[in-house]
């Protein structure tokens, strides 16, 4: 049986104090015999502005090595998206990295799709304004408790991303997130498990929760969903950290598959 755990807080832009936040976390979850542990979009920090966000991801020389060392203490395997330096100097990338339990990253993913929306009663956001969107769809990723598809938070709109990584051999979705209030209140809980429904896969949403500045807050919910669609974990509703532990039983989703095999009977003949 493999457990893993989804994580929820609320970042700022003190990258010291995310750490010790996330460090705290592992150690609590490897204590309960966990296997992988997720964290949110942007664990790192969430920056002021895009200057700072800029500044803190050029300074940032530890963050990620230091969980890599994590990962080897606690032997346990790491889901979590930080701020990368792009090839462009005045952007950034949003990057989600799995680390093995060995301290390695084994797979690094860029955002393919950025937040660029003006809605009522919401802050305007323009993500393509610091950040470089990635070109590439990461094959599936071996991991403890399966076969791990790579997105990051807005992704979870776009189904054509779940269905290909499903077809490509992913058994769990993952979407590190720090999702609006506004649009996690009406689509948060819809989206992932439609998602989970339609690919018969393990979704896993880390959530970024709370004021994490004067402009920005994040709506939370980090959940669990299984490929029914049952939320089989979430996260209370709180600002301090915490995470939520669920059962990932491949045996479940295999014989799913098999009893309905949705994904045969897609038609490819008239669908692209
Ligand atoms: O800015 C950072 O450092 C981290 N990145 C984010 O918080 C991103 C881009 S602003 N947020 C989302 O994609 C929210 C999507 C969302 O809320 C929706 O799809 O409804």
């Amino acid at each position: 049986m493999s457990y893993a755990a989804v994580t929820q807080f609320c970042g700022t832009n003190a990258i010291a104090k995310n750490l010790k936040i996330c460090s705290e976390l592992i150690y609590n979850v490897a204590q309960r015999g966990v296997k992988m542990v997720f964290f949110p979009e942007a664990s790192d920090f969430i920056g002021i502005n895009n200057e700072e966000t800029l500044k803190l991801t050029k300074e940032n020389n530890f963050f990620v090595d230091e969980l890599r060392k994590q990962a080897i203490n606690n032997n346990v395997w790491i889901s979590i998206g930080v701020h990368e330096t792009s090839p462009t100097p005045k952007h950034i990338y949003n990057t989600h990295l799995i680390i093995s339990s060995d301290g390695e990253i084994v797979s690094r993913y860029h955002k393919l799709h950025l937040f660029d929306i003006n809605i009522k009663d919401s802050p305007v956001l323009l993500e393509s304004s610091n950040t470089l969107r990635g070109d590439k769809i990461i094959d599936p990723v071996e991991s403890p408790i399966g076969k791990i598809g790579m997105m990051i938070c807005y992704d979870l709109r776009f189904p054509e991303l779940s269905l290909t990584l499903r077809k490509r051999g992913a058994e769990v979705l993952t979407y590190p997130s720090a999702f609006t209030i506004k649009t996690g209140m009406a689509h948060w809980d819809v989206l992932l498990r439609a998602r989970a429904i339609e690919t018969q896969s393990y979704v896993i949403a880390s959530a970024q929760i709370g004021q994490h500045n004067e402009k920005r807050a994040s709506f939370g919910s980090a959940m669990i969903i299984d490929p029914w669609g049952t939320v089989l974990a979430r996260c209370p509703e709180t600002t301090k950290p915490t995470f939520a532990l669920a059962e990932i039983n491949l045996n479940i989703l295999k014989q799913l598959r098999i009893n309905m095999p949705v994904i045969e009977h897609r038609r490819k003949d008239l669908f692209e």
